[in-house]
């Protein structure tokens, strides 16, 4: 098929991968076009999920201010509560960030195509509109960057009004009474203390012992704390046998025979890539074994002339993380691969409160470090910044080699998290002492703080340690000068 027109770089999906390896070719004056599926740029990050979800998180955070302070203003939720009006301030912050995204590319000259994508061949290109015009476009190389949709297990019946996923969830239009959310990963976690501090009765459940596997069990227990005291409640080691909608609620039968009614579902049991229309047949690409985009450290696929990032490639499945592929990938097109891989992937879940790590956890510490890691921890009723700011069940947790010197790991629980890890990938990143904490001179009052409350107590361990140490060494020569 003789194409229509010819690019250097064809990008396939606007998401945070997507956008970023657009960027990166036309900053690196190569000829540009991205094709977009949906009707605006921006991909599952800005529509769907992290702006949206963060958006609602605010305005549940906004509210619960208000309530904590209800002898100050006169204030009463609404009944009734529309979902629409929580999300107000989201047409604004979309508005923004969708014309960010598109003076970006009409600045440095990137062709935005709206319409569905498929291979023709290696290089070649076919974009479909809705109204069915079809356009072949040729590029030297491609970028894949699809992205993923939720994955809907066959036995639940997803109807996207009372049975929802994560992309519907925001569609409800009344805050429901009560909602069962089948899941205990990220999004069922963030979702699930979101609607709970909103005063939803919500019921997590998933087959794991808690939710949040993959985070510090202190982290989680903080995080389960809270949940629960905002009415929510975590039932662990269940799988859901049956969930109907009965014409009144959504029943749900586990496996331990216990039933759950609620006005709402949310489904949240992880993603799948985006790869079927894609008609990656007609190119020699070879698929993960579970559905994924095979790349190498380049994000190269097995055919040369074609990358692909983000979420369509698996794990971490991060904005943050699809962002840095984008630009890696073309970074390696243009023979300027970056000199450091990626080492350091900070974690941030916006649960309430949130969770975030970076490093190593105590168990992997442990693992390559051995039984005498040094830990030190902060509680954030002992900073003063977070007395100030209401900020009291919170918790800093610092691991260190068993010298107390080199930084592992780096986990908090507490509003805030997701900034103040920085904090801490900076200093691991560097290759900073326990004692740059120590040694230094941090903001008053800060919630920072706690990184020095965290290495003092380090330090203290450390040289209990050393003490212990020598007090043989002591002893025994204490004993020769007495013989003497
Ligand atoms: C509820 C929720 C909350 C999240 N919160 C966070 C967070 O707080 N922090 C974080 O780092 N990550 C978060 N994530 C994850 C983050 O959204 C994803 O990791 C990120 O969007 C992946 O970027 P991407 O570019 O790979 O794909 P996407 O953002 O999914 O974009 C892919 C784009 O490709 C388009 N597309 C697909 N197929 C075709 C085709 N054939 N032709 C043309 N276009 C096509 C799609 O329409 C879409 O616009 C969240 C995800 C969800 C669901
Ligand atoms: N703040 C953030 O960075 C953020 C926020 C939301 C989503 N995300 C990303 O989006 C991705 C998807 O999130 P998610 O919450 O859907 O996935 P997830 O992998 O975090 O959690 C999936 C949950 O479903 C359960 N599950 C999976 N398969 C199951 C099965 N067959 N039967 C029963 N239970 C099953 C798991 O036990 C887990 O609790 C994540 O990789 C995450 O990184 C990130």
């Amino acid at each position: 098929m003789t194409p229509d027109e010819l690019f250097d770089i064809i990008v396939i999906g606007s998401g945070p991968g997507g956008q970023k390896a657009a960027e990166q070719a036309t900053k690196s004056g190569l000829k540009v076009a991205i094709v977009e599926r949906e009707r605006a740029v921006g991909g599952t990050c800005v529509h769907l999920g992290t702006i949206p979800s963060k958006t609602l998180r605010e305005a549940a955070l906004t509210i619960t201010t208000l309530k904590r302070n209800a002898d100050v203003f006169d204030f009463k939720l609404k009944e009734n509560m529309e979902v629409s009006t929580l999300m107000r301030r989201l047409d604004s912050v979309l508005q923004s960030y969708t014309n960010h995204i598109s003076q970006q590319m009409d600045l440095t000259g990137g062709k935005v195509f709206l319409g569905r994508a498929s291979f023709i061949d290696e290089t070649t290109v076919l974009v479909t509109t809705v109204k069915g015009k079809r356009t072949v476009l040729q590029g030297k190389h491609i970028i894949v960057a699809t992205g993923s949709r939720p994955r809907t297990p066959e036995e639940i019946p997803v109807d996207h009004e009372h049975i929802l996923d994560s992309d519907s969830i925001l569609s409800m239009i009344y805050l429901p009474r009560s909602l069962t959310v089948i899941g205990a990963g990220v999004i069922a976690s963030e979702y699930a203390s979101i609607f709970s501090l909103l005063g939803v009765k919500v019921t997590m459940i998933d087959k794991t012992p808690r939710p949040l596997m993959f985070m510090e069990p202190e982290l989680t227990g903080k995080f389960l704390d809270n949940f629960t005291r905002y009415g929510g409640k975590y039932i662990g080691n269940v799988n859901a046998k049956s969930v109907e909608w009965n014409g009144l609620q959504v029943r749900t039968i586990l496996d331990n025979g216990q039933e759950l009614l609620s006005d709402k579902m949310l489904v949240a049991q992880g993603r799948l890539a985006n790869t079927e229309p894609l008609n990656l047949s007609s190119t020699g690409v070879q698929l993960g074994s579970n559905g994924t985009i095979d790349v190498d450290e380049n994000y190269q696929t097995s055919t040369p002339s074609i990358y692909a990032v983000g979420d369509v490639i698996g794990p971490p499945s991060l904005a943050s993380v699809s962002m840095e592929q984008g630009r890696r990938a073309i970074k390696h097109i243009i023979g300027e691969s970056s000199k450091e891989s990626i080492s350091l992937v900070p974690i941030g879940i916006y649960a309430v409160p949130e969770l975030s790590s970076v490093g190593l956890s105590e168990e992997q510490a442990r693992e390559q470090y051995g039984d005498n890691i040094i830990i030190g921890r902060a509680s954030f009723d002992e900073v003063a910044r977070g007395q100030i700011a209401g900020i009291k069940d919170g918790m800093l947790k610092m691991i260190s080699d068993e010298q107390g010197e080199k930084i592992l790991g780096v986990h908090i629980v507490a509003e805030g998290a997701t900034d103040l890890i920085h904090v801490g990938e900076m200093a691991i990143l560097n290759g900073n002492s326990i004692d740059v904490f120590l040694e230094n001179i941090l903001n008053f009052p800060t919630l920072g703080e706690a990184y020095r409350i965290a290495a003092l107590n380090i330090a203290t361990k450390r040289s209990q340690r050393q003490s212990k140490k020598l007090q043989p060494r002591i002893q025994k020569l204490i004993d020769e000068a007495e013989l003497n």
